[in-house]
């Protein structure tokens, strides 16, 4: 069976994963007081292709904020979450998720294997996440799966520097898994990094926090046009 998520992102002009996270890991109030509906417009209105939502506490996420996203857009939805049993996935597949985060770190490799496989049955797109390159080269064959590269220490809770020269050390690794769509997450904000990593051919990239923080995403994502050298795409966010 085909996945929404990998096609729209491989179809799109614009790959860039955008992220719904209330708060980030220090506690800094992403939402600004803005709606998760008027988020999702302002992403869609950017061209995002498919979008992520954090479900997890420490993030100020929850189940009903997937909920809403999906009650408000038709684009593919990610749940980023520490998902780690099947009832998780069963609540992702009737809350209308298009796609489940699978955490290398977090699961063991037989673990990680069988949920995948659970996650595909359900007609979920198993979006999995590497953050070292024993971790990618332990990986079952990932022919129906996202593989990301991680830039930030998920084991402290995505706080500390990113290193996204990660992504680029580990993509050799990533494509060795069979994975049709490679993505970099976490820590991307400068679009020229944004740029680089698309070219070192990324098929996708997941950024969250700061095009939260962006005044006008307009910008950002007219630079990453810029930078990449394809005609800019519809982009009417401010
Ligand atoms: O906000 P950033 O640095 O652009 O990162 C987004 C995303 O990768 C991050 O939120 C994330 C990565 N792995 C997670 C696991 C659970 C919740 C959230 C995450």
């Amino acid at each position: 069976m085909g996945s929404p998520f990998i096609d729209a992102l491989l179809g799109a002009a614009r790959p860039v994963i955008m992220e719904l996270k209330p708060r980030s890991a220090d506690g800094e109030d992403l939402f600004r007081g803005r709606s998760p509906a008027e988020i999702t417009a302002r992403y869609e209105a950017a061209g995002a292709p498919c979008l992520s939502v954090v479900t997890g506490r420490w993030f100020g996420g929850d189940t009903e904020l997937l909920a809403e996203v999906v009650r408000r857009t038709s684009l593919p939805v990610l749940q980023k979450d520490f998902i780690t049993n099947l009832g998780q996935l069963r609540t992702a597949a009737g809350l209308g998720a298009s796609a489940v985060l699978l955490t290398a770190a977090v699961l063991p490799g037989a673990a990680l294997a069988r949920l995948a496989e659970q996650a595909l049955a359900l007609g979920l797109t198993p979006f999995i996440e590497v953050a070292s390159l024993a971790e990618a080269e332990a990986l079952p064959p990932c022919e129906g799966c996202v593989v990301a590269v991680n830039n930030r220490d998920i084991r402290n809770r995505e706080r500390g520097e990113a290193d996204t020269d990660r992504s680029l050390r580990l993509l050799p690794a990533v494509r060795g898994t069979g994975t049709p769509c490679p993505v970099s997450a976490s820590g991307i904000d400068d679009p020229e990094v944004a740029a680089g990593l698309l070219s070192a051919s990324y098929a996708g990239l997941l950024v969250g926090t700061h095009l939260l923080r962006a005044d006008r995403l307009e910008s950002w994502c007219e630079a990453l046009d810029r930078l990449r050298g394809v005609p800019p795409a519809p982009c009417r966010a401010g």
